[in-house]
């Protein structure tokens, strides 16, 4: 069985006071939640979070991290850094990074191989452009990136790493994919899975689905049988909001 998770990618938002108000409110809101939960807040927020998570069933996810252990790579953090400040998850390749910061397929591997190799659970980031699914190209991209994100992974590991099928023209535009369509891509992606890593992996590791994921749309997203739980942006901001999503 695979137990869902609901995780919020806060993106560039909350300071780090902001950080400590939203979580204490969150709190008790999800303490008796049936899934894991995920909070993924700036790098500099996370020792704040950390200290108001103490004794929650909140667990801590940075949003990217560098693969190399240390180096002159100014700007960058390290995967020993993070484990350090107590995050147990990492959000890799999403779709802005990609987009914005030029992330390759390559550079998302090296950061997967790394996150895994210092126990860290990758929320790894697949999805689709606005114009590659008009051209009908939905399979063939998450095929390229579930399969790059992968390579070198032992199927041993399949139950700690995790990916988030996230569609481009999804994401903060209030367009949700149909429960049907996203079931449907996330089913392809575990086949992409089992044709990588073998069929018992592909069972074990949990696909989420992001992508304008609200309370009104929750419970239809994850009650499909493919969906293993919801990377949330947007709507994890506000925590009356995010706790409706995590008791879906
Ligand atoms: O990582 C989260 C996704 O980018 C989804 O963001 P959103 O829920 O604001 O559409």
């Amino acid at each position: 069985m695979r137990k869902p998770i609901i995780a919020g990618n806060w993106k560039m938002h909350k300071t780090p006071s902001q950080t400590v108000s939203l979580i204490n409110e969150l709190k008790p809101l999800v303490k008796d939640a049936q899934v894991e939960v995920v909070v993924c807040p700036p790098f500099v927020c996370l020792p704040a979070a950390k200290e108001a998570l103490a004794g929650s069933n909140i667990k801590l996810g940075a949003q990217n991290m560098h693969w190399e252990e240390q180096g002159a790579f100014t700007g960058e953090v390290a995967p020993g850094m993070l484990k350090e400040l107590g995050v147990e998850y990492v959000i890799i390749g999403h779709s802005e990074r990609r987009q914005y910061f030029g992330e390759t397929d390559e550079m998302v591997n090296k950061k997967v191989l790394s996150a895994v190799a210092h126990n860290l659970i990758p929320i790894i980031c697949v999805g689709e452009t606005l114009e590659q699914r008009e051209q009908g190209s939905t399979e063939q991209v998450v095929d390229r990136q579930t399969r790059a994100a992968l390579k070198g992974l032992s199927p041993e590991v399949a139950d700690r790493v995790v990916i988030a099928y996230e569609p481009i023209w999804a994401i903060g535009t209030g367009k949700t994919a149909s429960s049907d369509d996203a079931n449907e891509v996330i089913g392809y992606i575990r086949k992409v899975v089992g044709e990588v890593l073998g069929s018992q992996a592909a069972q074990q590791m949990r696909i989420l689905y992001g992508g304008s994921v609200k309370p009104e749309n929750a419970a239809e997203l994850m009650q499909m049988p493919e969906i293993d739980g919801g990377l949330v942006g947007g709507a994890s901001l506000k925590a009356q909001d995010f706790a409706k999503i995590v008791k879906y």
